[in-house]
Parts: C-alpha cells; structure tokens; sequence
C-alpha cells in the first residue's frame, strides 16, 4: 500500500440495532459498503442528505466508533486491530475532531480550553502555554486568550475549538459540520482556518457538510446516498466552477 495513503475504508458497514414502535428490535443498516482512501495532505468533504451516515462515517474513521464489516485502514493498519495504549495515544495526538457546537467549556478561559488536551495529556503546562499562544497568533485569536465562552461569537468559538484541535500537532482533522452554526461571513473565515490547516500546515482533513460553498474549499467531495457513495467530484477548476459542479451533483443526493 502507498504510504502517503492516511485512511482506507474498505466495504465499510455500519448497523444498528433499533427498536420500532411495536417495541421489536430491528436492524437499522446505515451505511453499506462504503470504500475510499484519503491520501496525506487530502482535504475530502462528505456531503450526503439528512440522515444518511455522515456522522456515523467520521466516528468510525475517527475511532469513536466500530464497523459493523469491512474495515478502515489508519496508515496500514486495521483500526480494530489498534488497542489500549497506542489506540489512546493516536486519539490523543494524531487525530482531532472539530465539532458544529464546539463543545468548549465555558468555566474556562479560551487558553484553558486550548491548554485542555495538554493538561489531560500531562505535558509540562510552561511549554504548554508557550504552544497556545504560539497557536492562538497563527489562527488570529491572542487577544482573546483571557475571555471566556460565553463571551464569544460563534466564529471566534469555533477558531478557539480549532485551536485546541490542533494544540498536539495531529496528522488528521476530522471536522463535523464546523460551519453548521455560524453565517456566511463568518463560515468563510473558519473554512479558510481550514484551508490553512490543509494548505498551509500540510495536515489531513476530512470534513462534513451540508453546504456546497463550504465543500467547494476542499479538494475532493464524496456524495453519500442510502449508504453508498454515490459519486466523487476532484477539484481541478476554481472555488467558483467547483461550487458549480457540486451543486449540480448535489441535486442528484
Ligand atoms: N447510536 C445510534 N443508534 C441508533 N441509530 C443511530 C445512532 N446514531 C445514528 N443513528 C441513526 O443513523 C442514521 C445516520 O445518522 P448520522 O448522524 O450518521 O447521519 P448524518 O448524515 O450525519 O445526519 P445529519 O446530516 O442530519 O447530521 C440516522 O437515521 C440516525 O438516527
């Protein structure tokens, strides 16, 4: 397998297990047979009507959450096949995620909550803070360092939740709708924290949406549909054509 390949998800099923009106326990089939790879570097978007499994794709990817069959492939090896330690480390510092309702705490300072994997991880917490304001310059919030939550905007919310995604330095961002809650303005600066990421700090990153424009930042969209992926669309053209194209797609999900 080429090396440069972070991710291969091969005839990935998810099941499960729901109980219908009647009280009688079904099978719910979510996803059915799905197969991609994600190349180092990749900025992939995942679109798909409500309901079909774009969540449930990027937990098991994520390792948050197991395959019913086939199997997903971390940097060669079998996720199932990574446990304890090593499967607690690679959550730790190789994989983060970056959520639609940032899950910040709001009894903590904005550098707290970025310092927050560092305490949990026990790393000395003076190089510790050196790395938040370090990052906190790179993505443009040091003058919010000393605020709390809840007196933030949604943008600035969601660059902090960035922010403390990437405070260890991982290979792999997995962001789930980042843009779900904020407008359009203000989805445009986080996408192009983002594309920053991508770009600019070569990291991986794999992200969800709903909202063409924000796919059209990414490099390659996959379409979901009843379980499968329906089609895949690479970039070769400008932000503007490839909105364009995916729109069209997007009609036929
Ligand atoms: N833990 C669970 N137990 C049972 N059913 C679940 C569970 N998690 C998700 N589902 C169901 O699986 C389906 C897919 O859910 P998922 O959240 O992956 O979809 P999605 O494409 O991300 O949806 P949305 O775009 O609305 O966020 C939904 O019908 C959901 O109700």
């Amino acid at each position: 397998m080429s090396s440069d390949i972070i991710l291969d998800v091969r005839k990935l099923e998810k099941n499960y297990n729901t109980t219908t009106h009647e009280g009688k326990e079904t099978i719910y089939s979510v996803l059915k047979g799905i197969s991609f790879q994600v190349h180092k570097g990749e900025f992939i978007s995942i679109m798909g009507s409500s309901g079909c499994g774009k969540t449930t794709l990027l937990k098991i990817i994520g390792m948050l959450s197991e395959p019913s069959k086939g199997t997903v492939l971390y940097k060669g090896k079998d996720i199932q096949e990574i446990y304890g330690e090593n499967l607690a480390r690679i959550r730790r510092t190789e994989i983060a995620f970056v959520f639609q309702d940032y899950y910040l705490m709001n009894s903590l300072t904005v550098k707290d909550n970025i310092m927050l994997p560092l305490i949990l991880n026990e790393n000395d917490l003076k190089e510790g803070t050196k790395s938040v304001k370090k990052i906190a310059a790179e993505f443009g919030i040091s003058s919010l360092l000393n605020k709390y939550p809840y007196e933030l905007s949604g943008g600035e919310k969601q660059r902090t939740a960035i922010c403390r995604a990437m405070i260890e330095n991982p290979e792999l961002i997995l962001a789930d709708e980042p843009t779900g809650n904020l407008d359009s303005n203000t989805s445009l600066q986080v996408i192009k924290t983002l594309v920053h990421i991508n770009e600019t700090l070569n990291k991986t990153v794999v992200m969800v949406t709903h909202d063409p424009k924000m796919a059209s930042y990414g490099k390659r969209t996959l379409f979901l549909k009843d379980g499968v992926i329906l089609d895949s669309l690479i970039k070769k053209e400008s932000n503007e054509k490839y909105y364009e194209k995916i729109l069209n797609k997007m009609v036929q999900i």
